[in-house]
């Protein structure tokens, strides 16, 4: 569906495309330059000291390199990585039994740490600090607990919900890496890798445009590069700017990487509430959509766009806004929607 191709979620059908292109080193990871230079020196103290890595926090929006860092985290170690996800450990149990199979100086991925079970959550708290998990054995009065030593392993945790944490289990990470969306010129050099590991013939302007439309978001450029390298190969043309633009086109997604959603709540608080406020609810039945779809993806691109502002009376649109539908802030709607 055109809607999705600007969704910084993985969809099961790039999981293999997104493996081919993932840098394995510091060194090809783009951008994030601070966040990387703190790895390189943790990375670097555990190695001199001969020790697992401290624990790793990885906070940031989707789509922006956390599971590529924790993998590179493991590599750039030489050490095994074991992956799983907070949705997979409903209890206690399920964490136990990945814990006390790892083996000395293994690290562990655990991405959407935050929606693991609070059960297992404070299991893990012992488990970082001490090495240590109690497991309990019966119930009621006659339970006891047996304490079980562990391999030392490095926890690397992602989360897009950094806020929704418990303190003490945030505050037994020894480093927080908090990821930022990137510039254009970082995803142009995004995609110039990808379009050479991938053997495609694209033209720096191409790449340009595609870096522009691309929501500071590395998974959204490479999605956006697979289907102007589909254009170019249906046309039998090169993947040059003209291109771009008109495989574009075809999946709605505008010069600023706005896609049809976007730009249909846009319009309605121009053209229908005369630029806003409107309450979200009022939106949402506006477009059609969920008042949660609006909120948790159409509204941080454009508020981060300087296109739309939440204010306590309701949406906004900013002057940027009119502009981008082509209309003079505050001038009447010229049809109706
Ligand atoms: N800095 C980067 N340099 C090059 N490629 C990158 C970079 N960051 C991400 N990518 C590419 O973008 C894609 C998505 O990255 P990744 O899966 O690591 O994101 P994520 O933050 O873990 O997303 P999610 O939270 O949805 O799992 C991968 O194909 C990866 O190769």
């Amino acid at each position: 569906m055109s809607d999705e191709i600007l969704r910084p979620d993985a969809d099961d059908t790039e999981l293999a495309f997104e493996g081919a292109l993932r840098p394995q080193s510091l060194g090809e990871f783009v951008g994030q330059q601070k966040v990387r230079r703190q790895l390189q020196l943790l990375l670097e103290a555990a190695t001199l000291q001969n020790r697992a890595p401290d624990h790793i926090l990885l906070a940031g929006p989707p789509g922006l390199g956390k599971t590529t860092l924790a993998m590179i985290v493991a590599h750039e170690g030489r050490r095994p990585l074991r992956m799983t996800s907070g949705p997979a450990i409903q209890h206690a149990g399920d964490l136990a039994a990945v814990l006390s199979s790892l083996t000395p100086g293994e690290v562990l991925f655990i991405d959407e740490i935050h929606r693991m079970a609070r059960s297992a959550e404070e299991m893990l708290y012992l488990a970082m600090e001490d090495f240590r998990v109690d497991i309990m054995v019966g119930k009621g009065a006659g339970a006891t607990s047996i304490p079980l030593e562990l391999a030392p392993f490095t926890l690397v945790g992602a989360t897009t919900r950094s806020g929704l944490l418990p303190n003490p289990l945030r505050d037994r990470f020894g480093f927080t890496a908090h990821l930022e969306f990137y510039e254009p010129g970082e995803l142009f050099r995004v995609i110039e890798r990808a379009a050479t590991l991938l053997r495609l013939d694209v033209d720096g302007d191409a790449l340009h445009e595609i870096s522009g439309r691309s929501r500071g978001t590395p998974r959204i450029a490479n999605r956006l590069l697979r289907r102007v390298r589909d254009y170019a190969l249906v046309h039998g043309g090169r993947a040059d700017r003209t291109a771009v633009r008109a495989a574009l086109e075809l999946y709605d997604v505008d010069e600023q990487g706005l896609d049809r959603l976007d730009r249909a709540v846009l319009h309605v608080i121009v053209d229908r509430f005369a630029g806003g406020p409107v309450g979200l609810s009022t939106l949402a039945v506006s477009v059609g959509e969920e008042a949660e779809t609006i909120e948790a993806v159409v509204e941080p691109f454009l508020v981060r766009s300087g296109l739309l502002a939440r204010t306590p009376r309701g949406r906004v649109a900013t002057a940027e806004a009119w502009r981008h539908l082509g209309r003079e802030p505050g001038a009447a709607a010229g049809h109706d929607l």
